[in-house]
């Protein structure tokens, strides 16, 4: 990360836990690494941003219904999924600085550096050229051809390697790239191992092995379990999908850059039950439909690119991730998979029991193919508060900082601030607040002048203040105040509900997408 970029994240995460946004956990005790508390303007940030995501799957989409299953699950759920024997990441330490890595990391860092030098390669080629073809330099330019070469080699090794568990393979591959520490510039390495991701605990009164069970890693296989459930008790027709927002854990090895990867995250994931044989046209249309979703926001379209995986798991027919613009670069935010009938097939070998759809039209039997979209919560919370986030310098030469919080988004939709304490001032914005707090969270405050006021609401991402003066008294009116450009007018009180409730609705941003 550049250095400037590195400054404005440090600024960010310090901004979310000074106004009540993001905590680390249990603090007190000097926090617990890789966990976080969520305060009282984050909790509401959150909650916003998984109505959107609810409301869209099963609001919008009348095949598609939502569920709230156990983070418990029987144990031989991880071994059908495969998380109890493959859900490991190849970890190596470095034994100058002590530091842990994901070896697949490292690699792929070495790959996103040359990946870099191409891409310098193009820009100092198109400033040369006029009418640049960018394809065919990159088909044709030598020093290009041999970084695509290396690339290419570089992860053909490293799928086999992972594919087959190969971990002195792994080890290798790094000692062939001469790949150094970061921290210590040593190539002082340990061996590659296998470190499996999931948490365990015990249930019940005895801890040996027989009452082992896991913290759910992915909320995937609650839904997959309770497939026929849903699918008979709500005579659904396939092709239909079920939601679910839940938590999930992983033991990560590296735990670093805030909230994008957690020990203990939130999942909001969707997986949508096809025919076989239409999985891929399922797949293309989820793809373009969260893709939209994502745009909708108003965080930038340019923020946003979709990142095909080169490596398949054995199961998988396609995947991709959609790739937000973090401060840190552009990083996986939602996983887009065509995951085949593997789970579905696998939990009925494990528990003995069919999950099999009955289509009427065909009178046939078959287990649905399955296409997932699957977003991380903190990472969708991450990217609004990365992007929001402004450091900017006024006219009248002052500072400010701005979250510029999509207003459906935003904690408090509007503050409601008496200019004075005294003259009735008071009793009239209370009065207006109890018309609009049903439909919108208002914030109160009378404490401190207006302007003192406004920066608060600033900095907690407030789209719109409303001032109660003395002519409000006289004629009912008040000025609203727009967060972004500053600019205040005079409304009257009676058309406040409407002009808020528009800009500041969930409902009519889900109507854009
Ligand atoms: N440790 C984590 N902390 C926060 N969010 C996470 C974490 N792991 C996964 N997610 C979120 O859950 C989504 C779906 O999970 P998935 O298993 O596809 O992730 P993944 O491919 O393992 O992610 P990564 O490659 O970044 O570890 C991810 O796109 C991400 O938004």
């Amino acid at each position: 990360m550049a250095n400037q970029e590195d400054n404005l994240f440090k600024n960010v995460i310090a901004h979310a836990k000074e106004y009540g946004f993001i905590f680390p956990s249990s603090e007190i005790y000097d926090g617990l690494s890789a966990v976080y508390d969520y305060g009282q303007n984050g909790a509401e940030l959150k909650n916003n941003i998984k109505e959107y995501w609810w409301k869209f799957m099963t609001l919008l989409h009348d095949n598609i219904v939502g569920i709230d299953a156990a983070i418990f699950m029987h144990p031989t759920t991880w071994k059908a999924s495969g998380h109890v024997d493959a859900f490991n990441d190849p970890m190596i330490d470095n034994k100058d600085s002590k530091k842990r890595y994901r070896a697949d990391q490292l690699i792929e860092g070495y790959i996103e550096k040359l990946e870099e030098k191409i891409e310098k390669e193009v820009e100092k080629a198109a400033k040369r050229f006029e009418n640049f073809d960018r394809d065919m330099f990159i088909a044709t330019n030598g020093r290009v051809v041999e970084y695509k070469k290396k690339i290419d080699e570089v992860n053909e090794r490293m799928k086999n390697a992972m594919g087959s568990g190969d971990m002195v393979e792994m080890k290798k591959i790094i000692d062939d790239l001469e790949i150094a520490d970061p921290i210590s510039g040593t190539r002082n390495w340990t061996e590659v191992r296998q470190f499996n991701l999931m948490f365990s605990t015990e249930i019940g009164s005895l801890a040996d092995d027989a009452n082992k069970i896991y913290l759910r890693p992915e909320t995937a296989q609650g839904i997959f379990v309770n497939f026929l459930n849903v699918q008979k008790t709500g005579r659904m027709k396939i092709p239909f999908g079920i939601a679910q927002i839940g938590k999930a854990f992983r033991n990560e090895i590296v735990a670093r850059q805030f909230i994008f990867r957690m020990r203990e995250f939130e999942q909001m994931e969707m997986q949508f039950f096809v025919k076989p044989g239409e999985e891929g046209k399922w797949y293309e249309y989820w793809k373009e439909k969260r893709m939209r979703w994502h745009q909708t926001l108003g965080l930038g379209a340019a923020n946003y690119r979709f990142h095909d995986h080169l490596n398949l798991a054995h199961y998988a027919k396609a995947a991709c991730d959609i790739q937000f613009n973090f401060p840190m670069g552009f990083r996986e935010l939602e996983g887009i998979h065509s995951r085949s009938d593997f789970d579905l097939k696998s939990h009925e070998k494990f528990s003995g029991k069919k999950l099999q759809y009955f289509d009427s039209e065909d009178n046939q039997s078959y287990v649905p193919y399955v296409v997932e979209t699957s977003v991380g919560l903190d990472r969708m919370f991450l990217s609004v508060l990365a992007n929001s986030y402004k450091e900017e310098k006024l006219e009248d030469g002052s500072d400010r900082v701005v979250l510029r919080i999509p207003a459906p988004l935003a904690p408090h939709k509007v503050a409601i601030l008496p200019l004075m304490k005294k003259d009735g001032l008071p009793e009239k914005a209370a009065e207006i607040m109890n018309d609009l707090k049903y439909d919108l969270r208002c914030f109160y405050e009378e404490k401190d002048a207006i302007g003192k006021r406004y920066r608060r609401q600033d900095a907690i991402g407030t789209p719109y203040c409303i001032t109660i003066d003395h002519q409000t008294l006289e004629d009912n009116t008040v000025t609203i105040r727009d967060r972004d450009t500053m600019k205040q007018e005079r409304v009257h009180v009676k058309d406040l509900r409407s002009k808020l409730i528009d800009a500041c609705s969930i409902n009519n941003l889900l109507r854009k997408i």
